[in-house]
């Protein structure tokens, strides 16, 4: 039987940017495969290039060196099956967040049905954001705006889901509980999941495997599997094995720092 290809593949892969003082290298020989359906989240310090692997994965950028495949296929221009969640949510200012939520299908597939705005309600029902869906971006919080996003990007259930940060704009409890619910959306309806964080316990506490990249120019130092059982729930972060591999992560990036 034909092995499926990954999901992701980084071959070799270095990015450079031409900057106003010089040539600026963000990455250099990032190499990692990642199966399809597998939760992979991204450490590393600021600037490392965590959020151009993103841009390379969804063909907003091409690589300088090396390729970049999904399902074994070089991308070599903007994909729109993959979902994205960037660090700040791009909303229509002038459209409620219902109609915001289903805007990326009325853009692909020029209607929207009713089942698809029921949907929509739903998810943003499991966002938190029920009763809102009539509001505009300006009378939510930033945190609420991101969740919108979140919402959007889920809506297309697509294969690959590409997550900058996601939740940086949330409180520490809404985080958290955003972090599980995304983990029982992902055991439902299974998807690769690209996630970068700040935060090594959320990495942790939902990826099966940590990508940990060196300081600029960025490349993987590290791919930690993380055995932790699923489903994995809020007493998951009392867990000895989650504190030591929060524990190993910490001294490997501060080591780094030093
Ligand atoms: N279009 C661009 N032109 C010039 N430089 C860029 C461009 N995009 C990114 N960079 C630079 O590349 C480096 C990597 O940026 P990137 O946003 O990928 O880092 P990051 O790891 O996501 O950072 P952070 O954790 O702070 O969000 C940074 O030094 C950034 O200034």
């Amino acid at each position: 039987m034909a092995r499926s290809p990954n999901a992701i593949r980084f071959s070799g892969v270095g990015q450079a940017f031409e900057t106003a003082t010089g040539v600026l290298e963000a990455l250099d020989g990032v190499e990692a495969s990642i199966a399809r359906h597998q939760f992979v989240a991204v450490l590393g310090p600021s600037g490392c290039g965590k959020s151009t692997l993103l841009r390379l994965v969804a063909g907003l950028l091409q690589p300088t060196r090396g390729a970049v495949e999904v399902f074994g296929l070089e991308v070599t221009e903007p994909r729109d099956d993959i979902g994205i969640v960037f660090q700040k949510p791009t909303l229509l200012p002038w459209a409620n967040v219902e109609d915001n939520t289903v805007f990326p299908l009325r853009h692909k597939t020029g209607r929207v049905e009713a089942q698809d705005r029921e949907r929509a309600r739903a998810l943003l029902a499991k966002v938190g954001l029920a009763g809102f869906e009539e509001r505009l971006p300006a009378e939510l919080s930033g945190g609420m705006q991101q969740r919108v996003g979140i919402a959007r990007a889920l809506l297309m259930n697509p294969d690959i889901l590409l997550m900058d940060e996601p939740f940086s704009a949330l409180d520490a409890l809404t985080r958290e509980e955003m972090g599980l619910e995304l983990l029982r959306i992902w055991e439902a309806q299974p998807k690769t999941v690209l996630f970068i964080t700040h935060s090594i316990g959320e990495a942790v506490l939902l990826a099966d495997r940590v990508l940990v990249m060196s300081e600029r120019p960025g490349r993987v130092i590290e791919d930690l599997t993380i055995e932790i059982d699923r489903p994995r729930g809020i007493e998951t972060s009392n867990k000895k094995v989650m504190h030591d591999y929060v524990g190993h992560l910490r001294s490997l990036l501060l080591k780094r720092a030093a």
